[in-house]
This record gives structure tokens, sequence and C-alpha cells, in this order.
């Protein structure tokens, strides 16, 4: 189990090192345009899952859904305080 800052700093460490295997390296080298749509599709899936699955699969989805908001964050250079800022 990880908090929300700590798998982004996870994320970052493997934005810099690349490490061969990681997903998070392939979805940066994909681009911003290819992360949207996975944010879009998780987005969906999250909606489906609150609406007619359980709530341990809503959570799994909205788990994915802030990996891949986070996949973004690093793309666009984006640091956790740009973001809790405007909280
Ligand atoms: N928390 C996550 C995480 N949540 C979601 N995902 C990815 O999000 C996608 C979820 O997709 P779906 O369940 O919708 O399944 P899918 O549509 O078949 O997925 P794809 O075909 O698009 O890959 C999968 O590709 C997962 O790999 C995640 N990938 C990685 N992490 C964590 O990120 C860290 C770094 O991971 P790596 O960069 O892969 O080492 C580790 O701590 C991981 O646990």
């Amino acid at each position: 189990m990880k908090t929300f800052d700590q798998l982004y700093t996870e994320l970052a460490e493997k934005a810099a090192s690349r490490p061969e295997g990681s997903g998070t390296v392939a979805a940066l080298d994909a681009g911003v345009h290819q992360i949207g749509k996975k944010i879009v599709e998780e987005a969906a899936e999250v909606w489906m899952a609150a609406e007619h699955e359980s709530k341990e699969a809503a959570a799994e989805e909205i788990s994915q859904l802030l990996y891949h908001l986070q996949v973004m964050m690093l793309a666009t250079d984006i640091s956790l305080d740009d973001v809790y800022r405007h909280l």
C-alpha cells in the first residue's frame, strides 16, 4: 500500500532512471495524447464501476485513474505542489 505522494515519488524516479520493463516509462514515451486517452478510458471505468459494480471494483478503478493522472503530471512537468496549490 502507498500514498498518492509516495506513488508520485516512485514514478518520478522511474521517469529519471528509465528501468527496463517499466509501464510508466512506456506510457511517458507514448506521449501526452496517449496518456490523455488512457485518462479518459480510466475515468469511464471509474464511472461504470461506481454505478454498476462493487465498492472494491470502484476503488481499484479510482487507483488506476490516479496513477494515469500522475503519469500525465510527469509528462507535463507538473509537480504535486503545482496541483495542491489549487485544492
Ligand atoms: N499503480 C499503478 C497502476 N495503476 C494502473 N496501472 C496501469 O494502468 C493500466 C490499467 O489498465 P486496465 O486495467 O484498464 O487494463 P488494460 O486496458 O488491459 O491495460 P492496457 O492494455 O492499457 O495496458 C495497466 O496498463 C496498468 O499497468 C498502473 N501501472 C503501474 N502502477 C504502479 O506504478 C509503479 C511503477 O510501475 P512501472 O512503471 O510499471 O514499474 C508501481 O508501483 C506500480 O504498482
